[in-house]
């Protein structure tokens, strides 16, 4: 079959924001190259070694790019996905040039593309992010493995927003909490959940396709094939309560979650928030505050922010 690759030039800030425009205008997946991710790429546990010329990537700026089938109208689509990109202004964020360009590439190519540009990768001391066509083996008792394929939706583990709840999820995981993954995208924070012991899960995205994705990525994944995932916008009409809520959306919705969290906490229930860049920390801090919560702990990868955050309890 033959595709569209559709590839937007912009800046490290907006690239997650981009990245939701392209899924939500129907992309099957999304790469992103990022000048940034590389100059901040650091061993993420003491003694790894980093050799940085084997890592493809951007010299400036940020490129994200998207695969769309035949069967979708892209001279439609274009003038939209434009226009929506221009509108990320709005929200305070740098565009860069925001240039929208299209090329055809053929299947086989976009396949190849995918699998020369993903390998496993560990992202934090325990949890290693592997393609589901690679046959890889843990290197140590302790190393556990995400299998995804992350040609189906944002998560691939490795962008810094997902690596911070990841951390934090490595951080905060006991084992048998009930977690509520809102957001989950490619499923990638469920299954790194599970595989640090957590109990039941609910995983929710507003993007069906998130949701089929995220399903497709569990089953890739034995342990957790009990997570269960449906569509819904934030936590509307939830009424599962949890230990732990994880959230990896742009600050923006980050707001509205976080009085919808609240409820749904126990005492000492924690809420894990990433997607936050450096300029809307103070935004997602202060809400996190005005509502009850304290800030355990804040997480930063380059110029993305991730909070631990804790309902605190009569005790307190
Ligand atoms: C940045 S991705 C995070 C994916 C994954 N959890 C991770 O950490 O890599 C954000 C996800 O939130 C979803 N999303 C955006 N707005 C939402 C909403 N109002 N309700 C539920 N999910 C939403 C998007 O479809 C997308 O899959």
């Amino acid at each position: 079959m033959q595709w569209t690759e559709i590839a937007v030039t912009t800046t490290n800030e907006a690239v997650e924001a981009v990245s939701n425009i392209l899924m939500e205008a129907g992309a099957t997946g999304t790469k992103i190259d990022d000048a940034a991710d590389f100059a901040a790429l650091q061993p993420t546990f003491p003694g790894e070694l980093l050799d940085k010329s084997s890592v493809p990537h951007q010299e400036s700026g940020a490129v994200v790019t998207a695969y769309y089938p035949a069967t979708v109208a892209i001279t439609e689509l274009v003038p939209d996905i434009t226009q929506r990109v221009q509108m990320l202004t709005q929200f305070g964020l740098n565009i860069g040039s925001g240039a929208v360009l299209t090329k055809p590439v053929a299947e086989t190519d976009w396949a190849t593309a995918w699998k020369k540009y993903y390998h496993p990768v560990r992202v934090t001391r325990y949890l290693t992010v592997v393609p589901s066509w690679e046959d890889y083996q843990p290197t140590d008792d302790a190393e556990k493995l995400l299998v995804l394929d992350p040609g189906m939706a944002f998560g691939t583990g490795t962008h810094p927003t997902t690596a911070l709840m990841l951390q934090a999820l490595e951080m905060t995981v006991r084992g048998g909490e009930t977690i509520l993954d809102v957001g989950t995208g490619s499923g990638v924070l469920s299954i790194a959940a599970k595989q640090l012991g957590a109990g039941d899960i609910y995983a929710y995205d507003v993007d069906q396709i998130a949701v089929d994705a995220a399903k497709a990525n569990l089953d890739l994944n034995p342990i957790a094939k009990d997570v269960h995932v449906a569509p819904n916008d934030l936590l509307k009409g939830i009424n599962q309560s949890a230990d732990i809520i994880v959230a990896n959306i742009l600050a923006e919705i980050l707001v509205p979650l976080i009085p919808q969290t609240w409820p749904l906490l126990p005492e000492h229930g924690l809420f894990l928030s990433s997607g936050i860049i450096a300029d809307k920390y103070p935004l997602i801090r202060d809400n996190l505050v005005k509502t009850g919560f304290k800030i355990i702990q804040t997480l930063k990868r380059g110029d993305w922010y991730g909070i631990i955050a804790e309902k605190p309890g009569a005790d307190d």
